[in-house]
C-alpha cells in the first residue's frame, strides 16, 4: 500500500477538530493547507504503527522527539472511531496526570466529541487501584473486617509518626535498640524483582530487611536480651522476618496500604484467574506511552493481563529508562517483549533537535542506526558544544552569554544538573553582572515588579547586606543572618530599602551612565539609606557606617550601564535531569558534578558507563532542539579526545 493509500485510510476514519488541519483532497493530490495537515505530514513508520492491528502485541521503539504522543493520540483516536464493542474498551495508560492530560489534548485532535465511557486514558497507579486493588483486594487483604467501606486508605511509605500517632498501632513488634527508631508498616515494602523486602528511611535511602537485622546496633541489642534471658534461640532472622510480615498483614486488613502495597494487592488479584479474565474482556486493548518506566511488578501486572487475552502495546524509549530506584530497568521490558513474542516496530525521526544534538546522543548510548534529526542547525554549527568551567556557578553565565549570542530567549531554556544540591547551589546564583553590580540591577529589578523579579531584587540587596554584616545565611530567608531571628521583619527591611533606593533620584539614576559614574555619585547615599534601616531594625550596634563600602567592580568602569526591561529579565530556569523527561527546550547547559565523587552526576560516567548513568546524559541531551551545552571542570588533554568523540565541539565565549 502506498503512503497515500495509508493517508487515506486515517482521513477516511478519524474526524479531525477544526484545528488539526487535513487536506480536503486527499484523495486526489494536495490542498493548498497540504503542509499544515497533521496527517500528511506524518511519517510512513509513523502512519505503519497508527494502522498496526490492534490483536497483537506489539512495542514501539521510538527515539527521543519521535512524536510518540502524537501517535499514541491518533492511534487511540482512530482506534476509538473503529470501536464497535459497547461493553469493553481501550486503557490508554501513563504515569502521570500530566502525561494523561496532553494524551487526551491529543486524541481530542483527532476525535473532537466526549470520548465513550467505556474507555480509560489516565495513570497507571489510578488504573491499577481503581480497576484492581480497591476493587478486589479486600477479598484478599480484609477478610475479617466488618464494615461496608473497605477500600484501602493509601498512606505514604515517608508518612512520619510524629503527627500520625495511629500509626503505633502498626509498629514492628521487635526490639529495636534504643538508638534506632522504630518501624512502621508503612515504612516496608515488597520488592518483587529480587523477592525481597525494604525498610523505607526516606530519600532513596531503603534497606533490605536481612541487611537491616544485620546491623551491628542491632546484633548488639538482641545478645544483650540473649544473654538476660539465658535463651539463646531468641530473637532469630526467621522470627524477625515473620513479625514484619505479621506487622504488615495487621496493617492490610485493617484497610491501609502503600502505593507500593497496593501493586501487591493488585498483583494478588490477578493471580486470580476469574478477576483477570474479567479485566482482560473489559479491556481488550492496552496501551502504555513511557514503557520504559514500567517497573518490575507493573510488567508483571501486565504480563497476566496480557495471558488473559488483553493485547499491550508498549510505547516508549528503552534509552531514557532512569527510574531504577522504582525498579524499573530495560532488561524487565526487553525479557517480557521477547518472552511473549512482541512485534517491535522502530519509529527513527527525531523532530525535536538539529542533527549535531541528535549525534552527540546517538554516540552516548552507541546507537549506530542512523537517526535524523529533522530541527534546523541556528547556531551556526556551535548546536552541540562543551565549556570548562573554573566553577558550577561561572557555567551558568557562560551558557547565558551563549543565549545572547544565538538570541534565544532564556524563558526557551533550561539548566540541568542530576541532583538536587549542584540545582541548589546554581540556584543560590544570579547572573554575573546581577551580583557584580547588586544594587543596580536590584533597583532595575525592583521597579519590574513582577513577583518573580521583585524575589530577585530582594535576594540580590539580602545578599549585598549581608555581604557588609559579614553575617551568614540561607537563600531561602533572603541571607537574613543566622542570629536574627525574624525573618519576616529582615524581608520587611530589605522591602524598605530598595522602596528607599527607588525613591532616591541619585540611586535611582541609570540612563547613560557608565558603572563608574553611578558608583561615584551614589555610594554614599546608598550606605546611607541600607544603614538607617539596619540600625532601625537590627539595632544600632549592627550599623556599617564607616566600614561598608561600594566601589565599582574592576574593569567595568567605562562600560555603560545595561538598562533592564520587563520583557528581558527572566531568569534561567535551573532543574533536575528527572524534572524535564518529556520536555523539548530551544537550549540545554547540562552541569556535571567538578569530579566523579558524585558518580551518576559526572561527565565521564554519562560516556563511559552505558548503563543508567549514562542514560541520564542521555535524556538531558535529548531535550534541546537548537543548542546543548555540557559544562564540565577543566579537563585534560585526554579527557578533552573523550568528550569530542561523542561530537561535542569546545566552545569559548568571548
Ligand atoms: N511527522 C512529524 N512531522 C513534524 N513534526 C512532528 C512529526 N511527528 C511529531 N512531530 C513533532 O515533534 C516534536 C517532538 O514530539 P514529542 O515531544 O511527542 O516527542 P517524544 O517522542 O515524546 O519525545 P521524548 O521521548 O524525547 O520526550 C513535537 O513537536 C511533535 O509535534
Amino acid at each position: 500500500m502506498s503512503k497515500r493509500e495509508k493517508e487515506n485510510i486515517l482521513s477516511a476514519t478519524l474526524c479531525l477538530a477544526d484545528d488539526a488541519h487535513t487536506c480536503t483532497f486527499l484523495n486526489d493530490s494536495k490542498c493548498n493547507k497540504h503542509d499544515k495537515c497533521r496527517i500528511c505530514e506524518k511519517t510512513e513508520k509513523q502512519i505503519d504503527y497508527i494502522l498496526s492491528p490492534v490483536s497483537k502485541c506489539t512495542y514501539l521503539s521510538a527515539c527521543a522527539g519521535s512524536g510518540k504522543t502524537e501517535v499514541l493520540g491518533m492511534k487511540t483516536a482512530f482506534e476509538i472511531c473503529r470501536w464497535s464493542q459497547k461493553s469493553s474498551g481501550i486503557a490508554v495508560l501513563t504515569f502521570t496526570n500530566e502525561a494523561a492530560n496532553t494524551i487526551k489534548e491529543r486524541v481530542r485532535l483527532f476525535y473532537p466529541r466526549d470520548i465513550p465511557t467505556v474507555h480509560y486514558i489516565g495513570t497507571l497507579a489510578s488504573f491499577i487501584h481503581g480497576y484492581i486493588a480497591q476493587k478486589f483486594g479486600y477479598a484478599f487483604f480484609q477478610r475479617n473486617r466488618e464494615i461496608s467501606d473497605k477500600s484501602f486508605s493509601v498512606i505514604d511509605k515517608s508518612t512520619k509518626i510524629y503527627d500520625n500517632t495511629w500509626l503505633n498501632n502498626y509498629t514492628l513488634n521487635f526490639p529495636i535498640p534504643p538508638r534506632m527508631s522504630s518501624i512502621y508498616a508503612n515504612q516496608i515494602s515488597f520488592q518483587h524483582s529480587d523477592n525481597k523486602w525494604y525498610i523505607y528511611f526516606g530519600e532513596s535511602n531503603s534497606i533490605e530487611i536481612s541487611e537491616y537485622y544485620k546491623q551491628p546496633t542491632m546484633q548488639e541489642n538482641i545478645n544483650k536480651i540473649r544473654k538476660r534471658k539465658k535463651k539463646d534461640y531468641l530473637f532469630k532472622y526467621n522470627f524477625f522476618k515473620d513479625k514484619i510480615l505479621e506487622c504488615k498483614k495487621k496493617f492490610w486488613s485493617d484497610g491501609f496500604a502503600s502505593f507500593e502495597d497496593m501493586n501487591l494487592i493488585a498483583k494478588s488479584c490477578l493471580k486470580d484467574g476469574g478477576i483477570v479474565k474479567l479485566l482482560a474482556k473489559k479491556f481488550p486493548l492496552i496501551m502504555v506511552d513511557e514503557c520504559q518506566d514500567l517497573s518490575f511488578i507493573e510488567l508483571e501486572m501486565l504480563g497476566l493481563l496480557k495471558n488473559a487475552g488483553s493485547s499491550i502495546h508498549y510505547i516508549g524509549d528503552l534509552n531514557q529508562a532512569i527510574y531504577s530506584f522504582k525498579d524499573a530497568k530495560p532488561q524487565y521490558l526487553i525479557k517480557q517483549i521477547s518472552e511473549k513474542g512482541f512485534e517491535t516496530m522502530y519509529l527513527r525521526d527525531n523532530f525535536r533537535s538539529c542533527q549535531k544534538i541528535v549525534n552527540v546522543a546517538c554516540a552516548l548510548q552507541s546507537i549506530n542506526r542512523d537517526i535524523i534529526g529533522h530541527a534546523q542547525d541556528l547556531c551556526c554549527g556551535n548546536a552541540a558544544v562543551y565549556y570548562e568551567y573554573e566553577n558550577e556557578e561561572e557555567a551558568v553565565d557562560f551558557f547565558i552569554e551563549l543565549l545572547r549570542r544565538y538570541q534565544i530567549a532564556p524563558q526557551d531554556a533550561i539548566a540541568l544538573t542530576r541532583n538536587s544540591s549542584l540545582k541548589n547551589k546554581l540556584n543560590t546564583g544570579t547572573t554575573l553582572d546581577h551580583k557584580q553590580h547588586a544594587i543596580i540591577y536590584a533597583v532595575q529589578l525592583w521597579k519590574i515588579d513582577t513577583q518573580e523579579s521583585k524575589k530577585e531584587a530582594l535576594l540580590l540587596i539580602g545578599l549585598q547586606i549581608q555581604k557588609w554584616l559579614k553575617s551568614r545565611g540561607r537563600k531561602d530567608n533572603y541571607f537574613c543572618p543566622d542570629t536574627f531571628d525574624d525573618v519576616f521583619k529582615w524581608r520587611l527591611m530589605l522591602r524598605d530599602v530598595l522602596n528607599g533606593f527607588v525613591a532616591s533620584d541619585v540611586v535611582n539614576a541609570f540612563n547613560d551612565k557608565t558603572y563608574a559614574d553611578w558608583y561615584h555619585s551614589a555610594k554614599e547615599e546608598v550606605i546611607k539609606i541600607v544603614d538607617q534601616y539596619i540600625q532601625q531594625v537590627l539595632g544600632p550596634d549592627k550599623s556599617i557606617y564607616g566600614s561598608a563600602t561600594l566601589r565599582t567592580p574592576s574593569g567595568t568602569s567605562s562600560i555603560s550601564i545595561q538598562v533592564i526591561s520587563g520583557d528581558e529579565f527572566t531568569k534561567l530556569r535551573i532543574d533536575t535531569i528527572h524534572s524535564v523527561k518529556g520536555c523539548s527546550y530551544d537550549a540545554v547547559l547540562l552541569v556535571s558534578s567538578p569530579d566523579g565523587r558524585g558518580k551518576t552526576g559526572y561527565w565521564e560516567n554519562w560516556i563511559d558507563d552505558k548503563d543508567e548513568t549514562t542514560r541520564f546524559g542521555y535524556v538531558a541531551s535529548t531535550r534541546p532542539k537548537y543548542l546543548l551545552a555540557w559544562a564540565v571542570p577543566k579537563l585534560t588533554n585526554e579527557q578533552r579526545i573523550k568528550i569530542e568523540t561523542i561530537g561535542l565541539q569546545n566552545c569559548i565565549v568571548k
